[in-house]
Formats: structure tokens, sequence, C-alpha cells
């Protein structure tokens, strides 16, 4: 007799799925401690090992990309997963935990027919018809609080809004109808100083997904109120992840991850690694920005990673601090002319991402090739600072490590699920003014850091602020450890200058969580005074389609695009009579 879970045709033929069997890919992305979590969850009092400090009353929200169905590709990737926020709320030394998915137009559409309907990352040509003219995003990348309510964004469309307490999605966010471009950054910046939130969007002129090279920048003020919007041309339509600001200027790395819309018609990738393209860094004023206005800087080819923080220093020059790997990060994203390998083969290019400092002269002219002022001869990513220092000359930040020097249980946990950030690591630069003069490769950081031990992996670690001091990194690191031979999560908190002597407290999950990408941390207090305010003045979400859904209505008639109409709710026509219907 065969076996009760063979009884199932097979899920996929030919890469693409088929039947009605509930399956997920058998592939390293879908397996193992990469497998869906799919779990909404609330649980009150979470067990805890040592101390949680007392003095840390807020919560911790982050985000990971959790498939919700199995995806319409067998060799879909994790960065296509459904947005879904977890929040770990610290009271009096106790922690309570929540998870929801964000719920964006595609959860609307696909709980309605309970399969995928979107096809691969960031290709609309592969989606089902129903879904045409969908606002496509996972939102699954950030969580951003922001004047009461959660955003959680990824920089392919818009951010939808969540109740921070309850998680629940309000809608799609549109700072009160002053933001209507397609996409828009996972990475703002908050200015600790105006309060302001600084931000952008890449391919923004269409629709979000055509190729288009124009970035939109926009200020907003701590009272929601649009004080920028200024639109530039990149050299390229490629990937800009993450931005740096100082007082006078946003920095913009454009990385050669290129976006190709003949490729995306044909139902290809979304982006090429183009090892012949140099890295460059885009410079735009803060205020009055104009398009003329935007200067690049180009140096050798190379893979951004997160920044660090970046200044003005006395010259009037800007520091800029960031990772940069040596070779293509995003292995599932090949050259142009390399044939796609099944993800069982796939593996991770062999490359080193060291931390660089580079030192841009806004009066030089644009298309200036740098080098680095320093590099530090780490190797490493998802670096934090005490963002209260944002845009400010700092001496702390903190930065998960890759140290293969480190014994690794590879029996126990095979291939390390998202890369081997095995160390967590706190740096302090020896004399900020002065490292901007020092030579490449001189180490100019001292070094705190604590091993996870031969079965764990760290995911992005965040600052939490000691109530009541300012004094830069007087605080508090938490951070989410992955057992990957146990499949299961805990949070670990250390004083944030002294990583080496160990955590002070861990906060044990009874479940496994998926890989997540980003969070903040924010205090109760601030969480309650938006409560208040918002009673008198609640939080707006969009209430009509985008421009660019508009003129594809327009285009093409709304009969067209009925489908999107009754399966998602869209407001094409500005009417809400389908949303909140669905499944919700
Ligand atoms: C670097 C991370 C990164 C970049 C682009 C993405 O769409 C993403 O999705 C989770 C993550
Ligand atoms: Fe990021």
């Amino acid at each position: 007799m065969a076996h009760l879970f063979s009884l199932s045709p097979p899920s996929y033929h030919e890469g693409y799925r088929s039947g009605d069997a509930v399956q997920f890919p058998k592939t390293p992305f879908f397996t193992g401690f990469n497998k869906p979590s799919r779990l909404e969850a609330d649980i009150f009092e979470l067990e805890t090992s040592g101390t949680i400090p007392k003095d840390i009353n807020g919560t911790f929200y982050r985000i990971q990309p959790d498939h919700r169905f199995p995806p319409l590709f067998e060799e879909d990737i994790h960065f296509n997963g459904d947005g879904a926020v977890s929040a770990f709320t610290f009271t009096n030394g106790h922690v309570d935990f929540k998870q929801k998915y964000v719920h964006t137009d595609r959860y609307a559409a696909e709980t309605v027919t309970r399969r995928a309907l979107l096809g691969k990352y960031r290709n609309p040509y592969t989606d089902h018809e129903m879904v045409k003219g969908i606002i496509r995003t996972a939102s699954n990348t950030n969580v951003v609080f922001w004047r009461g309510v959660l955003l959680a964004m990824k920089e392919d469309g818009p951010p939808f809004a969540m109740d921070p307490v309850t998680l629940k999605t309000i809608g799609r966010y549109d700072f009160d109808g002053q933001m209507l471009s397609p996409t828009f950054t996972a990475h703002p910046k908050i200015d600790p100083d105006t309060g302001e939130m600084i931000a952008y969007g890449y391919e923004a002129g269409g629709d979000g997904h055509d190729g288009s090279t124009d970035i939109v920048v926009y200020s907003f003020d701590r009272d929601g109120r649009k004080i920028e919007e200024c639109w530039y041309k990149a050299p390229f339509c490629g990937m800009i992840h993450d931005c740096a600001i100082t007082e006078k200027y946003l920095i913009l790395p454009l990385t050669p991850l290129k976006v190709d819309v003949e490729r995306l018609r044909k139902g290809g990738n979304k982006f090429a690694w183009d090892p012949e393209e140099d890295q460059w860094y885009g410079v735009v004023p803060r205020r009055d920005g104009k398009a003329e206005d935007i200067k690049w800087f180009r140096a050798d080819n190379g893979f951004h990673g997160h920044i660090a923080n970046a200044y003005e220093d006395s010259k009037g020059h800007i520091v800029l601090d960031l990772t940069v790997a040596t070779d293509n990060v995003f292995f599932f994203f090949p050259p142009a002319n390399e044939k796609p390998t099944p993800s069982h083969l796939l593996t991770r290019k062999n490359f080193t991402s060291d931390t660089y400092r580079w030192t841009l002269d806004p009066s030089a002219p644009t298309e200036t090739r740098i080098t680095p002022t320093l590099t530090l001869g780490l190797n490493g990513e998802f670096s934090r600072i005490d963002d209260r220092f944002t845009s400010k000359p700092y001496k702390h930040f903190w930065q998960l490590q890759i140290d293969g020097s480190r014994p690794y249980d590879f029996k126990k946990c095979g291939p390390p699920a998202g890369g081997l950030f095995n160390v967590l690591g706190h740096f302090t630069w020896a004399d900020t003014e002065a490292d901007t003069e020092t030579e490449v490769g001189k180490v100019k950081v001292e070094k705190d850091v604590f091993f996870a031990g031969p079965t764990c992996t760290f995911q992005e670690p965040c600052f939490i602020p000691k109530a009541g001091s300012t004094k830069e990194g007087d605080g508090y690191i938490i951070c989410l450890l992955n057992h990957l031979n146990e499949l299961r999560n805990d949070i670990l908190i250390f004083e944030a200058l002294e990583l080496a002597k160990g955590p002070v407290a861990a906060v044990h999950l009874p479940v496994k969580l998926r890989l997540g990408l980003h969070g903040n941390f924010v205090e109760s207090k601030e969480v309650e005074e938006w409560k208040e305010r918002c009673k008198n003045d609640p939080v707006k979400v969009a209430t009509e389609a985008l421009p660019w859904q508009k003129r594809m209505v327009e285009e093409n008639g709304v009969g067209e695009l009925s489908g999107v109409k009754e399966a998602v709710g869209v407001k094409l026509n500005g009417s809400d009579e389908t949303n909140g219907k669905n499944g919700h």
C-alpha cells in the first residue's frame, strides 16, 4: 500500500504548481530551518532565563517573509514570502509575543482562492490573470513606527499600516495622500533632531516594474507633512536597498543588480548581477533638491550591504560607513548570461563582506571615482547603531559576524540557513574624526564579540536605549537566536557595550520563526501617547487606487481588471464596497 503521504500527485510540474495538494517545494528555501512558519500567534508570558531588565518597557518589532501558500514556482525565493510581523512586548520584566501577517492586497486576493496567485519575486508577468493590476508588495522587509502606526515595508511597493498593539492591518499607507509613487523604500531614516522621515523610491517613474530609472526622494516632517519631494535619474535601473543621511545630504547606494524589462516579460528574474558594473553612490541635498543636483560617485564593483551610519566631518565631507561584499550576495539573481541553477545546487558565493568607510566630497564633480578611506578587515552584515546618533558622528556599531574559524556542527545543522552569522559583534571606533584620515586596511575599531555556539546563528540585532540616558550606546542589544538543530528561536538580551560578557537574559519561544530581515524597538510610552492622539485624529489610510492603477484602468477598461476588483477589493474607482469582505 502506498504511504499516505505519497497518495497525492506531485505538486509541481516542470517547476510550476499543479494540482490541489497543499505542499511546499522540497527545495532548500522551503525546508529545514527555512520551512515557512505560517504562524499567527499570541503568547502571554513567554518563558525566560536570567533577569529581563525591568527598565525595558516597550516592543521589539521585527518582520519576516513567510509564504502563506505553496508558491506558483517551485524555485521561489525567501524574499517573495508574505510579510509577517512579530512583536515582543516587554513590561516590567515580563515578555509577551504576538505574530500576524500583513494584510496586503496580495494577502486579500490569495485568501479568496486559498492559493498563490502572484508569481515570481517582483515579476507581474508571472502572475495569475486574476490579479492583474494589483499592488503586488508582500510588505516583508522592515517595520517602522510612524505617527501611531507600524509601517510594514518592502521596496517594491507602498507601506501597509498596522496597529502597533493588535498588529491588525489598517490598510495601505500613503501619508495622507501625499505619497503616490509605486515604490517606496523599506529603509527610511528618521532624523533624531527634527523627527522627520527621509525616504525614497527607485524604479518609481511608472508602475514599479517597468525598469524606470526614476528615483523619488521624500521628506515628511514630524507632523506628517510632506516638506520635500524631488525626482532624480539613476544611470541604470538597479537596486537601491538602503540609504544614509547626514545633516545636509541623503546618500543612495546603487548596487549593480540590474532590472531588464525584456527579461521580466519573458518570465525571468527581477534582477541580474552585473560583475562588470561599478557600485554607485548618489548624493542629493536634503533641502530644496532639484533634479540636476544629484551627484554620483563610482567605485569598483561590489555588493552593498546595510548602512551603519553617515555624517559630515569638519571639512564638510560625507563620512559613510556600510558593509560591501566582494561578490553577488543574492546568488539567486545570477548574471544575465548565466543559466539559472536549480536551487538544490545553488550555493552561496564565497565572498567576504567588510565594513567600508567612504569619504565623499560633495563639491567633487559627478562621476568622481572613489576608493575607500578605510576597510576594517571584518566579515559581517546587518550593522546597527544607537539610532539617536543617525546622521551624527558616532562611536559604536553592532554587527553580525561570519566567523569561519569557530566550530560549526554541520552534522546536526546542515548548511547554515540564511548564512553563518555565528557571532554578534560590538565595535568602537577609535577616534571618529581622525579615522577619516587613516589609511586603508588599518583596523581602527575595538572589538567586543559573543559567539552563538556551534548550533546557533543570529538574526539582525537592535539597540534599545536605557530610559533616561542619552549617552551613546547606553542600552541593550536585543537579538533573535536561531537554534538550527532544534528548529526553534530564542531572544537574547545583552548590555550593549559588554557583549563578551554574554546575555543578561534570554526569552524562549516554543516555536521556530522564519529568518527575518529588520526590526525596531518602540517604547510603550510612545505607543500609548499616539493611541491617545489617534482617538481624536484617527490614522488615515489610502482610499484610492495608485496613479499607475488608474492609468491601467483608463487604458484597458475596468472590464479587464474586474478580476482584481472582485478578488482583491482594490479600490479602482475610489469605492470600497469590496474591501473587507475578502476573508477578513
Ligand atoms: C537585503 C535584503 C532585501 C532586499 C530586497 C528585498 O526585496 C528583500 O525582501 C525581503 C530583502
Ligand atoms: Fe534591508
